[in-house]
């Protein structure tokens, strides 16, 4: 496959008055064609300045160092006006949430029609192509009766409709990369049951790279290829979606699968530094129950296996012996 977006070295900072605190600290992933990267990690890590670095939607009290590559182009310090091209017909994102993203005044089928350049206000023909294109997406996404729901307003959908709206809205100009930043953070339990189906189902029949901005590890383990875990403005750890799941290497990892209410529920102790507060050495080692002396004084890099399978930690340093021998990997989260 080949790969639609990489990611070098990113950092994100913010100047906040005279400070300057950084939030990113060299986050690097690929997101290849077609697959779908969940992005996973507690609240406040990390994930949406990801995400708006990549769609250029970062304020202005950013300071961006790094690179990112789409299909090979360095995309993070293109001009506004150049970086326009790339906005919806190739780098697309979901709105968050029907009640902040949807004009309460306005009909759903204008609304989506706004996210294709010119919208409704285009040339007839074209006002047509659009229209069709919209009653095709609204069936795909099994909105039904989708001539009459473009001319209802958003009152008059129910939630999990008022969702597959916004998830129109980001595929309407058919993206090759598509940027999905927290579909189930305000939704109840059905409608998230709803949600993940709708965007398994997109997965599986659009062809188009996604990025899945989520804390939900459930919702990431049922439609992600692989994923990547942040913490603290850091990746720790990225690999294919079973794999982390079934055999997570990174503690924080591991904490967060033990948190899952499928696990057990057992939540993790302690909390995540403030990005103007870290200590040296690994970010995780105060929360850490395998930390070593050396975690606390330095910085762990993010070892590889040969496999595609990342994690920042010292245990894996070694990662020839500890990858290669389940019985000393066991051994190291067992002991
Ligand atoms: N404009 C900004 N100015 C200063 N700090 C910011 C700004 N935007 C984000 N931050 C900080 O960057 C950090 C990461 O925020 P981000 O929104 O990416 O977290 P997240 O992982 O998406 O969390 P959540 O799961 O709650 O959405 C937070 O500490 C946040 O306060
Ligand atoms: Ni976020």
């Amino acid at each position: 496959m080949e790969k639609l977006l990489e990611i070098k070295n990113l950092d994100v900072a913010f100047l906040m008055g005279n400070e300057h605190v950084p939030v990113l600290n060299q986050i690097s992933f690929d997101i290849y064609e077609n697959e779908v990267l969940a992005i996973v990690g507690e609240t406040g890590c990390g994930k949406s300045v990801t995400g708006s670095a990549i769609l250029h939607l970062l304020p202005e009290n950013a300071v961006t160092d790094g690179e990112i590559y789409y299909k090979n182009q360095e995309i993070l310090k293109l001009s506004e006006e150049k970086f326009r091209k790339f906005r919806g017909r190739e780098i697309a994102s979901v709105p968050q949430s029907p009640s902040t993203s949807l004009d309460p005044m306005m009909v759903v089928g204008e609304q989506v029609a706004e996210c294709v350049t010119g919208g409704y206000r285009q040339k007839k023909a074209d006002r047509e192509n659009i229209q069709t294109r919209i009653w095709d997406i609204f069936s795909h996404l099994k909105l039904p009766g989708e001539r009459k729901i473009c001319h209802a307003y958003p009152c008059q959908l129910s939630g999990g409709m008022s969702q597959r709206v916004l998830i129109s809205m980001g595929v309407i100009a058919e993206p090759r990369l598509l940027i999905v930043d927290e579909p189930t953070k305000a939704v109840d339990w059905i409608l998230r049951k709803e949600v993940v189906n709708v965007l398994r189902q997109m997965k599986d029949e659009m062809e188009c790279g996604m990025m899945l901005i989520t804390h939900d590890f459930g919702a990431a383990s049922q439609i992600a290829d692989r994923i990547g875990v942040m913490y603290c403005g850091q990746m720790v750890e990225i690999g294919k979606a079973d794999e982390i799941l079934n055999k997570p290497k990174h503690p924080y990892t591991k904490g967060l699968i033990d948190a899952l209410p499928s696990r057990g529920f057992h939540v993790m102790e302690g909390f995540m530094p403030s990005f103007s507060e870290l200590s040296a050495g690994c970010r995780f080692a105060p929360r850490c129950s395998r930390c070593l002396e050396r975690c606390r004084r330095h910085i762990p890099e993010m070892y590889e296996d040969g496999n595609g399978r990342q994690v920042r930690c010292f245990l894996f340093e070694e990662s020839g012996v500890a990858y290669r021998s389940p019985c000393i990997e066991e051994a190291v989260f067992n002991a």
